[in-house]
């Protein structure tokens, strides 16, 4: 289990402000827009980092103070930082005949890991020949080798297309039996992934528990990093608007995903956002209808 408490870290420009939360054996994705301070946090649990103020605890042992090699932590920073003088094999290795683990040991566990993320056909080859997803199952099977307490992930699928994505996505899905930390901006990935979510905006966690937060926003902030509609302090999401023929509303713009179009609605003047599949059009007059709406705090 990991347990941070009152962490803090100041730079001139920039607060992570008294951060506390714990997860146990569970995938926990913390989510938040560019900037808000994601990797610095997941960098102090790392030891990359050292916070300011507060404490961080893995299985009840104080970690706050340990260099990142005393910390039984699997982390996965953004650029992966593979070495790229090696080859797979000895990338994936790597931690183990540091630590002076015997040859035929190595060879049977490069062979489960390697197997289990579906790299085995690489290990000969020379990493800068790798594509994204390669290296990232790379950086994700060095990590895993060490049999870590807990897996940190910094954007793990921000550099790969959307095929690839869905590929690392079902791989990172087979991770069980440890707390995973993944640090994300996509909210499609944290709905994919998540079994508990904090949210994280400009150092701060606004929110931290189960997956329900991304469906109900509980106040306003939430809602609209959410990207849900805000009207008289009631919450309303894209999809939850149906729109027909009317005289409430005037369409301002329209953007055509193919399955559905996202538009964009003065509606009493506040700018609504739905999500539709009807034909609709810049300058049409509209109704709209509310399926559902969340009463915010
Ligand atoms: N060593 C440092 N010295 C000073 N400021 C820093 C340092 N490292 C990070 N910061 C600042 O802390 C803030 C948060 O950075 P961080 O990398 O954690 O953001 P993030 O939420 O991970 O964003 P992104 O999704 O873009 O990676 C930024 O303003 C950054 O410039």
């Amino acid at each position: 289990m990991l347990k941070v408490e009152n962490l803090s870290k100041n730079w001139k420009e920039f607060k992570l402000k008294n951060i506390s939360f714990e997860i146990g054996k569970e995938y926990c994705v913390i989510i938040g827009p560019s900037g808000a301070g994601k990797s610095v946090l997941l960098k102090c649990v790392a030891g990359i980092l050292k916070p300011d103020n507060g404490e961080i605890t893995l299985n009840g042992e104080d970690i706050t103070n340990l260099p990142p090699e005393k910390r039984n932590v699997g982390y996965v920073p953004q650029n992966y930082a593979l070495f790229p003088n090696k080859n797979v094999y000895k990338n994936i290795a790597y931690g183990l005949i540091v630590r002076k683990i015997n040859k035929c040991e190595i060879e049977r566990k490069v062979k489960e890991i390697s197997e289990f993320l579906n790299i085995s056909h690489l290990l000969d080859r020379d990493v800068k020949t790798l594509s994204g997803g390669e290296q990232q199952r790379v950086a994700l099977a060095r990590a895993l080798i060490l049999n870590p307490d807990i897996l940190l992930l910094d954007e793990p699928t921000s550099a790969l297309d959307t095929k690839i994505k869905e590929n690392i996505i079902t791989e990172l899905k087979k991770i069980k039996n440890i707390p995973v930390l993944h640090i994300t901006h996509d909210l499609a990935e944290a709905r994919t992934l998540g079994e508990k979510i904090g949210i994280f905006i400009n150092g701060e966690l606004i929110s931290f528990g189960s997956k329900k937060i991304l469906k109900h926003p509980t106040n306003k902030k939430i809602a609209e990093f959410l990207g849900f509609n805000i009207i008289n302090n009631m919450a309303i999401a894209p999809e939850d608007i149906i729109i027909s023929k009317g005289d409430e509303g005037e369409v301002l713009n329209v953007i055509d995903y193919g399955l559905y179009k996202k538009v964009l609605i003065n509606y009493k003047s506040t700018i609504i956002k739905a999500y539709t599949q009807k034909d609709v059009k810049i300058g049409d007059k509209v109704n709209l209808h509310f399926k559902s709406m969340l009463k915010l705090n």
